[in-house]
């Protein structure tokens, strides 16, 4: 990575913002584009990998959420994400850059695969529902970088992660992952502004993995892999949600009862990751998730907490 122009897409977001933390210890020039450089657009992404020529490029701009705004914004996980990435990653062949680095999801896995999913488990079967619009997306974006491969001989990887979280992270209950909902939830019950309430049964188990740790990983991917196999990046501390939203109020200091909110969906019943090829490449993680719940929420106070008069 010394000397080379990596070119963060998607900086300003969680992961982006970790890549970046990251890639400070590397000697490596990170490149941003301003937001008003849209993905979308072919003409502005060319445009703007013309003028800055990056030797590396790590696709983590996408739009992303939870559970409820996969399902409810079914046309924009699907276009969005698929322009962007069709646009990124023929704009990184277009200007020969040395080495692509692209986001899958744990959730693109079929729903019912066989636990933990290893990574030849992709397309042998149904998706979940509630995210097949994204999932469909980022299946395409991993055969991109496959094809890109065979047919012009470019270095352009997948990374498969499992659910992340921390710092930088959506904290918006609409439309955020379960885990910064869950600490803003019990935050809210804590302070006396709201109830502690869980969607869904409970009852599904979840893998979590801090962002810190997944910029780390996808460094050392950038380092040290080079194939068309999308590599797992988990954890392998997998957590039922009901466990989850109690070690969260654990944490936070959260005393109340839990409520159950039946009406919204549990998703995918499991999804662990098999982490074990990443592990032969000689990359684990550091960070548990008692560890990172606290940091997170510590972040969470320090950028302002949100109160529920912000819910949107
Ligand atoms: N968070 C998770 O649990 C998981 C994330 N991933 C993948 O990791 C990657 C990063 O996710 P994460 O950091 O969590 O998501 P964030 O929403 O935090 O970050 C995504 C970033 O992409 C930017 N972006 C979205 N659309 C465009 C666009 N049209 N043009 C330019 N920029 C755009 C967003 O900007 P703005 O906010 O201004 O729209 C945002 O800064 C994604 O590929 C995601 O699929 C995979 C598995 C799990
Ligand atoms: C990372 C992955 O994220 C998405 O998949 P998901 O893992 O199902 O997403 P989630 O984090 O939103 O929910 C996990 C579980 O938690 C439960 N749950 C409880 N209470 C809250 C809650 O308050 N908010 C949310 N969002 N979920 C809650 C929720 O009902 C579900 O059972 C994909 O769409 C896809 O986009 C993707 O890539």
């Amino acid at each position: 990575m010394v000397g080379r122009k990596v070119y963060v897409a998607g900086h300003r977001g969680m992961v982006g913002s970790a890549l970046v933390r990251r890639l400070e210890g590397e000697g490596c020039h990170v490149l941003t584009a301003p937001r008003e450089t849209d993905l979308r657009e072919q003409a502005l992404v060319r445009q703007w990998f013309k003028e800055n020529a990056p030797d590396v490029v790590i696709l983590a701009a996408a739009k992303v959420g939870g559970i409820w705004a996969n399902d409810n914004a079914p046309a924009e996980f699907l276009y969005d994400n698929l322009a962007i990435e069709m646009n990124v990653i023929d704009a990184a062949r277009e200007n020969a850059a040395e080495k692509l680095l692209f986001l899958g999801s744990s959730c693109i896995y079929p729903r019912d695969a066989p636990q933990p999913m290893a990574e030849d488990a992709l397309l042998t079967g149904p998706l979940e529902s509630t995210n097949e619009w994204y999932a469909i997306a980022k299946i395409a974006g991993i055969k991109l970088c496959q094809a890109y491969r065979r047919q012009y001989g470019c270095d352009f990887i997948s990374a498969m992660p499992t659910n992340l979280y921390g710092p930088g992270d959506n904290f918006d209950l609409a439309t955020s992952h379960v885990l910064p909902a869950l600490i803003r939830k019990a935050h809210e019950a804590r302070i006396g502004q709201g109830d502690f309430t869980v969607w869904g049964t409970g009852s599904p188990l979840r893998e979590f993995l801090h962002v810190d740790d997944f910029a780390d990983a996808c460094v050392h991917l950038l380092k040290t892999y080079s194939g068309e196999v999308p590599v797992n990046v988990g954890s392998g501390q997998e957590v039922s949600i009901r466990e989850l939203a109690k070690l969260v109020a654990d944490i936070v200091g959260s005393a109340g009862e839990l409520v159950f909110d039946g009406t919204k969906p549990d998703g995918t019943p499991r999804k662990l990751l098999d982490s074990s090829y990443l592990a032969g490449l000689g990359w684990t993680p550091k960070i548990t998730l008692a560890q990172g719940i606290a940091s997170t929420y510590e972040a969470f106070l320090a950028n302002g907490a949100p109160t529920h008069t912000d819910r949107k």
